[in-house]
């Protein structure tokens, strides 16, 4: 999956992408890094096409109907239990298997009988990862999909997106969070000034920047543009 020369301009004129080039890898989850405002988000939404994605740009993406996407917030409906929610969002989402309560993990066989409208961010935030994680796609998208989340439930997630990853399904996400992402298993996108700044694995990114730590190789290169 390539991204190449794309460039947008917000409704304001103000450009947010300038002839942007990315290389997104198969076999590891992609993790796009930046500040905040430099169009992460943006770029999902045009990747899931949630905004209209031009052929000539974004290359060997799969057509919307092969693409999960969670984005940062979902509406829902407040009287609704979280299984009752999780059946709704895989049943718009096509799903054609059965849930059952047995198939749910222990942190959410807790929950499953709770309002959704009840629960605290960090909760719906996982409880749509797991419904999304086991609808059959070839490409996940996650925007911060482990933000709100203590460090237990963090890791969870982030094993959760390893493990479709290892099912050989492509995954893209969104992240600003560094202690789950310091292996080779993930391809680092640092976007910023409308362009992928670097791209590598996280050993590359401490190579580059002479850093000991993640964080201090993004600040480094924050500090670069
Ligand atoms: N619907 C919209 N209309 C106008 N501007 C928008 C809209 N959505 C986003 N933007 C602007 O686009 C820019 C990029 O936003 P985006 O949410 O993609 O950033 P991000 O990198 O994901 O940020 P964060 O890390 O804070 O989530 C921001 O300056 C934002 O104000």
């Amino acid at each position: 999956m390539k991204i190449k020369d794309f460039t947008y301009r917000l409704s304001s004129g103000r450009s947010l992408f300038q002839s942007l080039n990315a290389d997104f890898l198969d076999d590891k989850v992609n993790v796009l890094l930046g500040p905040n405002g430099v169009g992460k988000t943006t770029l999902l939404d045009f990747i899931s096409t949630v905004n209209k994605r031009e052929p000539t740009y974004f290359h060997g993406f799969p057509n919307f109907a092969r693409i999960a996407y969670q984005p940062q917030s979902v509406p829902f409906i407040y009287e609704a239990t979280v299984f009752q929610t999780m059946k709704m969002v895989m049943g718009v989402s096509g799903f054609k298997g059965r849930l059952r309560h047995t198939d749910l993990p222990a942190e959410l066989k807790t929950i499953a009988d709770i309002k959704y409208g009840e629960l605290s961010g960090g909760q719906r935030r996982l409880v749509m990862i797991d419904a999304i994680s086991r609808l059959d796609r070839e490409l996940y998208l996650f925007d911060e999909p482990e933000s709100g989340l203590d460090p237990k439930t963090a890791k969870q997630v982030m094993q959760k997106i390893q493990g479709i990853n290892q099912r050989g399904k492509k995954v893209i996400m969104t992240s600003h969070q560094f202690q789950n992402i310091n292996n080779d298993d993930y391809h680092l996108l640092f976007l910023k000034a409308g362009q992928i700044q670097f791209s590598g694995s996280p050993s590359e990114f401490l190579k580059k920047e002479s850093a000991t730590s993640l964080v201090d190789a993004y600040i480094k290169q924050d500090q670069l543009l």
